[in-house]
């Protein structure tokens, strides 16, 4: 296993351009099994959790062929409708893989993802809504087994909570269902825009997303499509704190602005100088400490849960005093014990994160547990004295690409051994 040796660094500085989404990117290769015909997605991030999905696609008898950043799929004769536990244990995106089959094939069988790190995450609101659809499903020895008589029916589905990933299961199976679904209490996430722009290039009718509200109008059968896959708003928003946390300067490329309203937002208030274009963002902090932020997350476009970890060693090193409240996930703070190890001085009050400020962080031996947790300990090394090392970067694996060469070359002292 690899682990990351990260020594205290200068100021950040210079470029870094941003991957791909992976939270786009997932869904996006998914809707590949809405059609026969060939697929091509650019701007692919090289991710752990991508390899994880093409090789659920191989399985399922997607041809599969790659290239730096670009991945080409063709759907026309699968030859099997299971996504088993072993791949989905370790990627719950995984369930994504339901709508598209049940719509197209009028079956498939999901090995239940189970929770994770960060919270017990159900998928009821996906299974609610393709049963309104006209599905049977049930759950049996670990796994979702749905079929239906048939294409799905359009249905009008009201979800009760926001969920990203039951809305993108949702939209994928109203494509090629029969009528028109209507979403009430959609996700507004960018990245379910850009799932919608990706099912319209292939032929069906998606309007609302972005609002609360989305119709799908569904079609027989859907074309191919070539698709560039948004900018990865997380990881313009690692690499900004990153920046503000060391007092550096730092622009970030091939980014997307609009997608992260909220967290320049919250920069601002930390003292940070923002300047945006069109596809970039340049953070300033002028050799300053940054001042303490209020953060509650909550769904797209408040602050987004995965940005919670990187804010939260913000707040530890910060002039004053900090709030983070998280009300996504109920174990999302398995990075703070971590950071205390390292001398922050946070204190966890039933979902929220009270730090004091102006830590002096000392390296340390520190374990990644989730993917954000893992980015909020690489932060933190990169300002505290001495060496820390950080475990377990599977996780860091599965969304950052390259975030060792990318933080080299902004002037971060960084490496990777094996353990
Ligand atoms: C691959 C991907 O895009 N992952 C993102 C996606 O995860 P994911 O799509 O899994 O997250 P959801 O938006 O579904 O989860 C939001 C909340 O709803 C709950 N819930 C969800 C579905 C359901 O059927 N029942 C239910 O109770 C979850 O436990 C959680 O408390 O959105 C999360 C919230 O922005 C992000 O942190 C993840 O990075
Ligand atoms: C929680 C995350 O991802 P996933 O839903 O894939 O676990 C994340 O990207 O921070």
């Amino acid at each position: 296993m690899d682990k990351l040796v990260i020594k205290k660094s200068p100021a950040l500085h210079g470029d870094v351009r941003i991957s791909g989404a992976k939270n786009a990117a997932l869904p996006l290769l998914m809707t590949a099994l809405l059609t026969e015909q060939p697929c091509r997605y650019t701007n692919v991030p090289a991710l752990r959790d991508i390899n994880t999905t093409t090789a659920l696609l191989e399985e399922l008898g997607v041809k599969v062929s790659r290239e730096p950043n670009e991945v080409y799929l063709t759907a026309d004769a699968l030859t099997s409708v299971t996504a088993s536990y072993e791949l989905v244990k370790t990627m719950r995106a995984s369930i994504l893989v339901l709508g598209p089959l049940l719509s197209r094939f009028g079956k498939a069988n999901v090995s239940l993802p189970g929770g994770c790190a960060i919270g017990a995450r159900p998928v009821n609101l996906h299974l609610a809504g393709l049963e309104q659809m006209g599905a049977t499903i049930e759950v049996d020895e670990g796994y979702i087994r749905a079929h239906v008589d048939g294409r799905l029916q359009g249905a009008h589905i009201f979800m009760d909570m926001v969920s990203v990933g039951a809305t993108e299961n949702l939209m994928m199976a109203a494509a090629l269902a029969e009528g028109e679904t209507i979403l009430e209490n959609a996700a507004r996430e960018p990245e379910i825009v850009d799932l919608a722009n990706c099912l319209t290039a292939m032929g069906a009718t998606v309007t609302g997303a972005g609002t609360d509200t989305i119709h799908i109008h569904g079609v027989e059968t859907l074309q191919g499509c070539d698709y560039r896959v948004l900018p990865d708003r997380i990881e313009t928003g690692t690499f900004l704190v990153a920046a503000a946390v060391s007092g550096g300067k730092v622009r970030c490329l091939d980014a997307a602005p609009e997608t992260l309203e909220a967290v320049l937002n919250k920069l601002r208030q930390a003292g940070a100088k923002i300047t945006c274009g069109k596809d970039w963002i340049e953070l300033d902090m002028e050799g300053r400490k940054p001042a303490a932020v209020q953060v509650k997350t909550a769904p797209h476009p408040a602050f987004p849960t995965d940005m919670q970890a990187q804010f939260v060693t913000l707040n530890c090193i910060a002039e004053g005093t900090g709030v983070i409240t998280e009300t996504i996930f109920e174990n999302r703070f398995m990075h703070v014990p971590e950071l205390q190890r390292m001398g922050a001085e946070i204190a966890l009050e039933a979902n929220s994160a009270v730090s004091k400020g102006s830590s002096s962080l000392k390296g340390a031996p520190v374990m990644a547990t989730d993917l954000r947790a893992s980015a909020s300990l690489v932060i933190a090394g990169l300002i505290a004295e001495g060496e820390t090392h950080v475990t377990r970067i599977y996780h860091l694996d599965r969304g950052y690409e390259s975030i060792e060469e990318k933080l080299r070359g902004l002037g971060a002292d960084i490496r990777r051994e094996k353990e």
